[in-house]
């Protein structure tokens, strides 16, 4: 019960309606209770008419008056139950909702680390499969708890007030109920997390061959792909099926234990009658209600115990995440705005996960407005440079300064506010391009969407899209060439006008032409700007004030375009051969 303390702070917060649902739900079963002595009541009549014991209108007359009343409490109870769902289940529905924002929030600030180290399906399942078992311990298991107490002590005043002796022979099996049920609950779930995991294996494997469906066509392999998804679909046959037989003994334990209970009911009720320890016939049908009215309760406290321990797990696996503290915090609370300047000082840097070392001793200085491009091989750190610009990662070695603060102790979101940031792998998000292009920007206006459109150059294709700037892309809708995302990709980083550019090779997938015309926008929107370009390509590279020459993580060259075309090394190399390409 441990980890379930953590959600004592939404008990606290839904206090009142919980406190208003345990009222409502004693009320309920005070009413539901009725019935059985109501129906003894009834028993009891017909009983004496026919000894001769009342007359025809007295019988008449109080059998009417027993079937108003039995008619009146189950409707009060049928009222009270419903609101009994209506208070105790939403509160459950509110605490699922809340505890889903508050682990999406938290995965929101967790750094790229957090993501690496984690599968996307293990976040997708706490964030829901998790959540939804501790639900079942805030609704159903408080719910039934609640219930459970209520009848039991209401049912036993009543039951010992009317027969003590009997009512220790009718609750003589429900202990074995309880256990029983225990045992069968706890098998189902272990049976249900096999079934979970091999459905989240099966619908891993469908989805990745769904989304490499191109790849598994163009190589022609669909009948290996078939058979592996038939094997894997035939393991979650049999796990079903195995799940389905114990599940299938559930109802007819039940059934089996109240039978038992009733016959008890009938045979001791009925010699306890015949000696004449209890008064009235109409006792045992008093009884035999109060055995299936209890029998549920009982056996929900076996189903309650592994729904308790089922949520504890869950909320255990939450509580990991939630606890798990960002790699990179913000330690100055007050905005810092920036103006652009960008220091690396012998900056080097080891992935963590991997422990490459993916820069070794970088340094260059770039002043605001500047623009600055980085060449190399790839896997020689370029795309890294970026990443700590962002503040992705924190360095080991070596001091980042922007505008002379130390990159630290700079305001985090002031930062990435400034920077405008066009990743290697443009990615769009399934819904409209105006939206994707907007994104950058959300207040911007249509005309300022299409100008950023035109100026990356790709105006003209979204109006040739029947829908234009409204047409979806991705799963529901249209998919863009390669070329088309990185333009709308670098649309959405122009237009938000920020004081640092970050392109990350992303003309890589446009035409020469294209790019030619591209980097003369860009030369014009950027002028004011610090911008970094990240390219293999020395025309995407020509224009910048400064350009650094990477190789495994070390800076290799330095310097302009003329003075680098004119020094033996990688960039004159590189650039003879994209000339030659280009003559040819
Ligand atoms: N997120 C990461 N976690 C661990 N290692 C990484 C990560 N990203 C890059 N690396 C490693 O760091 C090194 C530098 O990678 P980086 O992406 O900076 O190179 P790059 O010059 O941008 O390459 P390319 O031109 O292919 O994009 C590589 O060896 C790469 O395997």
């Amino acid at each position: 019960m441990k980890a379930l303390k953590h959600l004592n702070k939404y008990f606290f917060k839904y206090r009142y309606r919980l406190i208003i649902g345990v009222i409502i739900t004693i009320i309920a079963k005070i009413f539901a209770l009725f019935t059985p002595r109501l129906v003894g009541a009834s028993i009891n009549v017909v009983s004496d008419r026919l000894d001769g014991k009342i007359t025809e209108e007295v019988f008449r007359s109080e059998l009417m008056i027993n079937i108003l009343y039995l008619i009146g409490a189950a409707v009060v109870a049928g009222i009270f139950t419903f609101l009994m769902r209506q208070t105790i289940i939403n509160v459950s529905r509110y605490i699922e909702f809340d505890l889903k924002n508050e682990i999406y929030q938290h995965y929101q600030v967790l750094s790229l680390n957090f993501y690496k180290s984690n599968r996307t399906g293990d976040l997708m399942n706490r964030i829901s499969e998790d959540v939804g078992k501790v639900r079942m311990y805030v609704g159903p298991a408080l719910m039934y708890t609640i219930n459970t107490i209520t009848l039991f002590t209401v049912a036993i005043i009543y039951m010992v007030n009317t027969a003590p002796k009997l009512t220790l022979y009718t609750l003589l099996p429900l202990p074995f109920l309880s256990v029983a049920i225990y045992k069968l609950s706890r098998m189902i779930n272990k049976r249900s997390t096999i079934v979970q995991q091999s459905l989240s294996t099966l619908s891993t494997y469908s989805q990745e061959t769904f989304s490499g469906i191109s790849v598994i066509k163009s190589y022609g392999i669909e009948p290996k792909t078939y058979n592996e998804f038939e094997e894997l679909s035939a393991e979650n046959r049999q796990k079903q099926i195995n799940l389905t037989k114990v599940q299938a003994l559930f109802f007819p334990l039940m059934i089996l234990l109240i039978g038992i209970s009733n016959l008890i009911v009938i045979y001791v009720g009925g010699m306890q009658y015949m000696n004449g320890e209890i008064e009235n016939i109409g006792t045992i049908a008093e009884f035999i209600i109060y055995v299936n009215m209890l029998t549920w309760p009982v056996a929900t406290v076996g189903w309650v115990t592994s729904l308790v321990q089922q949520a504890e797990a869950s909320q255990e696996r939450i509580n990991e995440f939630l606890k798990t503290k960002p790699d990179i915090t913000n330690k100055a609370k007050a905005l810092t705005p920036i103006k652009g300047d960008i220091e690396f000082k012998n900056v080097s840097f080891v992935y963590p996960d991997t422990n490459i070392e993916a820069l070794k001793d970088v340094s260059f200085t770039l002043k605001s407005g500047e623009t600055l491009a980085i060449l190399g091989k790839t896997g020689s750190g370029k795309s890294t440079i970026l990443d700590l610009i962002g503040r992705l990662y924190d360095i080991d070695n070596g001091t980042i300064l922007v505008d002379d603060s130390v990159i630290s102790d700079l305001n985090l979101y002031s930062l990435r506010e400034s920077i405008g940031y066009v990743p290697q792998d443009a990615f769009l998000f399934s819904d409209t391009i105006k939206n994707n292009i907007k994104f950058g920007k959300e207040d911007a206006t249509d005309d300022e969407v299409i100008e950023a459109a035109k100026n990356a150059r790709v105006h003209k294709n979204i109006i040739d899209f029947k829908n234009g700037y409204d047409t979806v892309l991705g799963e529901r809708g249209i998919t863009l060439s390669g070329g088309q995302k990185q333009r709308v990709s670098i649309a959405r980083a122009i237009i938000k006008k920020p004081d640092i550019l970050l392109f990350d090779d992303c003309l890589s997938a446009v035409d020469t032409e294209t790019e030619e015309k591209i980097l003369k926008n860009l030369i014009k929107l950027t002028k004011d700007k610090t911008t970094i370009i990240v390219s293999h390509r020395v025309s995407s590279a020509k224009n910048a004030d400064q350009i650094i020459v990477l190789d495994d993580g070390k800076v290799i060259q330095t310097g302009s375009h003329e003075s680098l075309i004119n020094t033996d090394g990688y960039y004159k190399e590189l650039y003879t051969k994209q000339l030659s390409e280009k003559e040819m």
